[in-house]
């Protein structure tokens, strides 16, 4: 486990499309850096004034830097949370970056019910949730873990079915898949580790009573 630095508090944003709003949302509250931009390179960026640092990882890796104390807290997406079970603190739903995850499949295969599609191929990014949302459903298939373009694999036969994140439904539609079942609906979190929650629990206290009138339309500075 790192060791928490007391010094300073360091948050985690991921690259991607969840940081532009987190940082958006984090700046009206006078969490900001210089360099903290979409277009910078850099990887960690310091506001020595505001004893404030910030880390830049990929989505899919935010949730072990935090668990591992790397950074105290951070903003990521349900859908990351559920798959990666990383063990972190849930602290508050920040209201943005919702969407969806579904079943779909192409417009032809389209069954009637779900175990219709028993022993078909599901190729997704989240092979954790799938593979517990059909085991609950009791249908059995068969996962092929994908990093991205899910919506590719059943036009070109890898799979029959995806479980893939919905947002305007356009790439679905654009590559003639249906949408068959819902399973999960997924907004971005803030997470802390809990070894940090404990030990600067006033500076983590103050930005999340911050973010959460903000989010009733109070902005407090
Ligand atoms: N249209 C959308 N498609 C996918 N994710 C979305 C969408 N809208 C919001 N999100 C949220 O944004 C998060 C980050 O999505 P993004 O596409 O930036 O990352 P990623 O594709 O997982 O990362 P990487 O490109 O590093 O693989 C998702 O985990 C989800 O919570
Ligand atoms: O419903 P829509 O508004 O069309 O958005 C959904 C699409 O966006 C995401 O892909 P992303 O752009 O993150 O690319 P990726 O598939 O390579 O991860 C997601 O995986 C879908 O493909």
């Amino acid at each position: 486990m790192t060791s928490v630095d007391m010094n300073y508090l360091t948050i985690a944003l991921p690259k991607g499309k969840l940081f532009k709003p987190a940082t958006d949302m984090l700046a009206q509250l006078g969490y900001s850096a210089e360099d903290l931009s979409e277009n910078s390179r850099k990887l960690v960026i310091t506001n020595e004034d505001a004893k404030l640092r910030f880390i830049i990882t990929k989505t899919s890796d935010l949730p072990t830097y935090v668990e591992y104390g790397a950074a105290d807290i951070g903003v990521i997406g349900k859908d990351v949370l559920v798959e990666d079970k990383r063990d972190v603190y849930e602290l508050i739903d920040l209201g943005f970056g919702f969407c969806r995850m579904v079943v779909a499949v192409p417009r032809h295969l389209q069954r009637e019910k779900l175990s219709d599609y028993a022993h078909m191929r599901v190729a997704t990014k989240y092979p954790v949730i799938a593979e517990q949302f059909f085991r609950d459903k009791g249908v059995q298939v068969e996962f092929i873990k994908l990093n991205g373009s899910i919506e590719l694999a059943p036009m070109v036969g890898l799979s029959e079915l995806i479980v893939d994140l919905v947002e305007t439904g356009r790439t679905l539609k654009e590559n003639n898949l249906v949408e068959i079942a819902s399973v999960l609906p997924t907004t971005a979190r803030l997470i802390a580790n809990r070894v940090s929650f404990k030990m600067k629990f006033e500076r983590i206290h103050q930005l999340t009573a911050g973010l959460k009138q903000q989010m009733e339309g109070r902005v407090v500075k």
